[in-house]
């Protein structure tokens, strides 16, 4: 099996092709490479009692470094929102270890999640308690979040007053708003409908890259993306990890040296999503036929 081992981009160009904006916190080539932003050793877990005997994850190790965003891909069922709520620390792996740096990892759901009784920017200040910011500081920083996420003006809006798009984006900012250097994403945008779901896509990089732009103090933002659409996934992410079904291991991994933006049409964008869609479907006949 084609094992994955961590490798980080080494040097300002090589972080640039793969999938992340270059900036102060690119290494130089002598420097030794940073530390992942988040890590999972040799991870496996199993559901089913009384013996834990349904193996859903065997053996997962994956690192995403400082500033990565990484796309998680693989059939329905086969362990991707079990990885990210191991990566999130909600759930404990039954061997192997994670670690992430930072605060807790921020997690994004294709559900926003959001308070109905609170507006959009109650939302966003709420996560900013928690954060421990200062009363005073909290609306300031919660507008400037919404702006982030082109939602000026939406401060005061009730949740039922916005559309799907809109809910996401403001899940978007509540998610920034925990500070995390680690996002992860578990088919955020799978239930919009699809002129919405490429204009978040957009968003999406752009909030990423201006995260990550040199010379901003803001610490490197590192996104686990999970999605089972390939398209999506060759579009966002600098690297596609392929899950294989049952129990999930990791199948291959691909670096997608395509600059930003991309867009789902591009022709560079088809073929490589071709090239996955044919591994992932030999995963799922191989899944069919066991
Ligand atoms: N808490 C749990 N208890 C028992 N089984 C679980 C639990 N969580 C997940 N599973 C099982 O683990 C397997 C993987 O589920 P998971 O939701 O991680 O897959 P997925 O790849 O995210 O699927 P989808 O793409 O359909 O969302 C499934 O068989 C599911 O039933």
């Amino acid at each position: 099996m084609n094992r994955p081992v961590y490798d980080p981009p080494r040097t300002a160009e090589s972080i640039a092709t793969a999938g992340r904006p270059p900036g102060p916190r690119a290494a130089p080539a002598h420097a030794p490479a940073a530390p992942p932003a988040l890590e999972l050793r040799g991870v496996s877990k199993s559901f089913g009692r009384p013996r834990g005997d349904q193996l859903v994850l065997d053996d997962i190790s994956l690192a995403v470094a400082p500033g990565e965003f990484v796309c998680l891909l693989g059939a329905s069922g086969c362990g991707k929102s079990t990885l990210l709520a191991l990566a999130a620390g909600i759930d404990e792996p039954s061997a192997g270890e994670v670690s992430a740096v930072g605060p807790r990892p921020a997690l994004m759901f294709q559900e926003h999640a959001l308070f109905p009784w609170l507006t959009a920017g109650k939302n966003i200040e709420l996560a900013l308690r928690l954060r421990g910011v200062p009363r005073r500081e909290r609306r300031l920083e919660a507008e400037r979040l919404l702006g982030l996420v082109r939602l000026s003006g939406a401060y005061g809006k009730r949740v039922h007053e916005l559309s799907g798009g809109m809910r996401q984006r403001v899940a978007l900012a509540r998610a920034l708003a925990q500070a995390s250097q680690v996002l992860l994403m578990d088919e955020p945008f799978a239930a919009l409908d699809a002129i919405t779901r490429d204009l978040l896509h957009e968003e999406l990089i752009r909030v990423w890259q201006e995260w990550n732009q040199p010379g901003t103090d803001a610490r490197s933002l590192s996104v686990l993306f999970v999605t089972h659409n390939v398209r999506e996934a060759v579009r966002l992410g600098g690297r596609v990890v392929l899950l294989t079904s049952r129990p999930g291991r990791i199948a291959r991994e691909w670096r997608i040296d395509l600059t930003y933006p991309r867009r789902l049409e591009d022709e560079a964008v088809a073929e490589k999503s071709k090239e996955i869609t044919e591994e992932l479907r030999k995963e799922i006949s191989r899944h069919a036929r066991s």
